[in-house]
């Protein structure tokens, strides 16, 4: 298994991640600190203080690298992503393409920025994480904080003029954050590395519900909370643009692919032609990352060459939905 763990500051290159009931645990992380526009929770939005280093494997980390697109923010927050696969040390900084050395710590290892952080850390070592140049330490490595901070602390430096958390809907962006989360975007995992049956039955059971009723949301309303785009949906993305190439096959998510769901798959396709969002997605490292860096789900660690997927083929969601 290439998922390791930070155990008082020493690097593990082994861990556990399911129950006694072969059913798989996310921790939650543990940087959460807030950036803030104001400067008020210590750390000020300020342009060319903060460093986001990211996997385009990772849908979690891929929400905050869309986000800093669809804001404008290249300039403004420095990028670094590590390397596709996962091997004893676990996320890696490598020289492949796509991916973007550690020029702020210049770091070989993921794990080795987390005890910069905090030299005694014990935990997982995850991707995104927002660091800070001035203090140097991580300000926060959770995806739907850091989207959040993005979208709305860092207004004076933002290109786009976008906003994702519309002040009449930001409880049902909220909402809508919380029920996607545990069914679908940490369902797919939840199915993929069960370790028993009844773990994935109950995981693919849940999933398939989930996107059941998200289809008939969508044949109804453009996007998740109504006729805007807002976070939600970039939360959605990431995991539906998974979907078919990595969790149908490698995760066993296979009762339905998205492209058998015509308000799904129409919507995945506007998203992803949404300027800045397709140089975000990196299939060849996503393929690479599932296939290769999980030896329990798929021991030969052979990745697979299809499906053919044109995720540039015309939607009409404009169309259905006019006004
Ligand atoms: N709650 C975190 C989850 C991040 C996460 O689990 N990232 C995965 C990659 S998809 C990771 O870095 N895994 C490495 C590990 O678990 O050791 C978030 O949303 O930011």
């Amino acid at each position: 298994m290439g998922l390791g763990i930070l155990q008082d500051g020493k690097w593990i290159s082994r861990r556990e991640q399911e129950d006694s009931e072969g059913k798989f645990i996310r921790p939650s992380t543990t940087f959460r600190d807030w950036i803030t526009a104001d400067g008020s929770s210590g750390f000020k939005a300020e342009a060319g203080r903060y460093h986001l280093y990211i996997s385009w494997a990772c849908p979690w980390a891929c929400r905050t690298a869309i986000m800093r697109q669809l804001k404008g923010l290249q300039d403004v927050i420095g990028l670094s992503v590590v390397a596709a696969e996962i091997h004893q040390n676990s996320w890696e900084f490598k020289d492949e393409p796509g991916a973007i050395p550690d020029t702020v710590n210049h770091t070989d290892y993921l794990w080795q920025l987390y005890l910069k952080a905090q030299p005694d850390y014990t935990g997982r070592v995850t991707v995104p994480v927002l660091w800070d140049k001035q203090k140097g330490t991580i300000v926060n490595n959770e995806s739907r904080e850091i989207i959040r901070m993005f979208d709305t602390q860092f207004e004076e430096f933002a290109k786009q003029d976008a906003d994702f958390y519309p002040d009449d809907l930001q409880k049902v962006v909220d909402e809508t954050i919380d029920a996607i989360y545990q069914p679908i975007n940490n369902g797919v995992y939840r199915a993929g590395f069960a370790t028993s049956q009844s773990a994935y039955d109950q995981a693919v059971t849940e999933l398939f519900d989930a996107l059941d009723d998200w289809e008939k949301v969508l044949a109804k309303q453009r996007y998740l909370c109504g006729n805007k785009v807002t976070e939600a949906d970039w939360c959605m993305f990431t995991t539906l643009f998974r979907f078919d190439a990595v969790y149908y096959v490698h995760f066993k998510c296979n009762i339905r692919r998205i492209v058998d769901y015509p308000h799904l798959w129409n919507y995945l396709k506007e998203l992803y032609q949404m300027p800045g969002v397709k140089e975000t997605c990196n299939l060849d490292h996503i393929k690479r990352h599932y296939y290769i860096s999980h030896p329990n789900v798929n021991p030969h660690q052979i990745v697979p060459k299809g499906p053919i997927i044109n995720f540039d083929e015309p939607h009409n969601r404009e169309q259905v939905f006019t006004g």
